[in-house]
């Protein structure tokens, strides 16, 4: 089987958790939320690359107030399915001083991304750091106990998910769902 033949079989065997419309419902309701709370605070939204980008393109075009968009690269699971140390890619491409920034990623898994992420920033001397991920997975192995997001669209269970920005070994982040992978393909 040839390595792309391998990625459509991996699609085709996983279980669609959520369809690209409840996704798109998902996404409008945290939209609303961080209208809510930050519409006023001229916020910078820092994508943590690449997981977020999908995510942080749907969520900002139902953000109708001023707000800025920047970057950074930290990635944990390097295309494997199980995380390692942070290791720092690209640091935050945007002076955060005294800004209100709003890490955005596409998934809460063990938490250890975006407990570093968060401090890196309060370190560099953002005024306040709010976090939003498209999905939280529901298992007790956080980085800390009761460890959330400010804003949550989804609860995933205990499952190697992809799609909507998530990636399957670097693949199908480009899928409009959110699926999880058959057990047997782990
Ligand atoms: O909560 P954690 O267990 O730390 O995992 C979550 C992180 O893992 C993924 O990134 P990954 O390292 O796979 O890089 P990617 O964004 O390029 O997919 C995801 O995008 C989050 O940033
Ligand atoms: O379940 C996951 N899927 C994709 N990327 C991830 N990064 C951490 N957990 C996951």
């Amino acid at each position: 089987m040839t390595d792309l033949e391998h990625f459509m079989a991996i699609r085709q065997r996983a279980e669609c958790l959520f369809t690209f419309d409840e996704t798109e419902q998902a996404i409008v309701r945290v939209a609303a939320e961080m209208t809510a709370e930050l519409a006023n605070s001229n916020p910078l939204l820092m994508t943590v690359m690449t997981g977020a980008v999908v995510f942080v393109g749907r969520l900002a075009a139902h953000l109708d107030f001023p707000l800025e968009i920047s970057y950074l690269h930290a990635t944990r699971y390097r295309n494997t399915t199980s995380g390692d140390t942070l290791q720092w890619k690209v640091p935050p491409q945007q002076d955060v001083k005294d800004r209100t920034v709003v890490v955005i990623d596409d998934i809460l898994d063990e938490g250890h991304t975006l407990a570093e992420v968060e401090r890196h920033l309060q370190e560099l001397g953002a005024q306040a750091v709010y976090t939003a991920v498209l999905v939280d997975k529901t298992h007790d192995r956080k980085a800390f106990p009761g460890q959330r997001c400010d804003f949550t669209g989804l609860q995933v269970p205990d499952r190697y998910v992809f799609g909507s920005g998530m990636d399957y070994r670097g693949y199908w982040r480009n899928t409009g769902g959110i699926h999880a992978v058959h057990p047997d393909d782990l």
